[in-house]
């Protein structure tokens, strides 16, 4: 697997995986731990087209992620909280469609998705214990950040998208 870094956000990387492909398939070695990092969950989520999940974190207990999408297509984000780190409160974005191709999202991160195909389903592994009490939401909208979540681009009004109440609320 080849990792590079996510160009103007420190220590955020691009993960690929060599697609080994015969005349069966194919075949991915798609983990292992010389990535450094200590699964202790593993996620796996469905979400329908233009669903939009986030931005969330766990201040207490903070999460690294490595995010698949292992069915359709997902615009993920991720927005840099790290009050210490040259990108505070930048974010990143990156379109990710197929089992090749992962995102290392290091702690002390938001992150959130919006789903682009009819049926999409996300993977990922978390190096911390999902602690709801100690989760925290920021709109997917929020002004300061002002992330482009290319609505536009693929074709999808603020009207049709479809938000969790509690991130509706934020
Ligand atoms: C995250 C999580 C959720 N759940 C249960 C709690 C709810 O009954 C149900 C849906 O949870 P929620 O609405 O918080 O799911 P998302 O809106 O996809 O939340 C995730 O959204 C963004 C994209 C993230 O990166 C986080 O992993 C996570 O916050 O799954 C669990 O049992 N364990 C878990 O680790």
């Amino acid at each position: 697997m080849k990792t590079t870094n996510y160009n103007g956000i420190p220590d955020v990387k691009i993960i690929e995986n060599i697609k080994y492909e015969d005349n069966r398939g194919f075949f991915i070695e798609k983990y292992n731990s010389n990535l450094g990092f200590k699964t202790i969950q593993d996620n796996f989520a469905f979400s329908k087209k233009n669903v939009l999940r986030g931005l969330h974190y766990q201040k207490e207990y903070p999460q690294a992620k490595i995010i698949t999408c292992v069915k359709g297509k997902i615009l993920d984000v991720f927005v840099d909280l790290r009050t210490n780190s040259e990108s505070f409160l930048k974010y990143g974005k990156v379109a990710l469609n197929g089992i090749e191709k992962s995102i290392l999202i290091p702690r002390g991160f938001a992150h959130g998705y919006l789903a682009l195909e009819e049926e999409n389903i996300v993977y990922y592994k978390v190096d911390n214990y999902y602690k709801p009490e100690y989760e925290e939401r920021i709109s997917w909208k929020d002004k300061k950040i002002n992330i482009d979540w290319e609505l536009e681009k693929y074709g999808i009004s603020e009207k049709d998208l479809i938000i969790s109440e509690k991130d509706k609320k934020l």
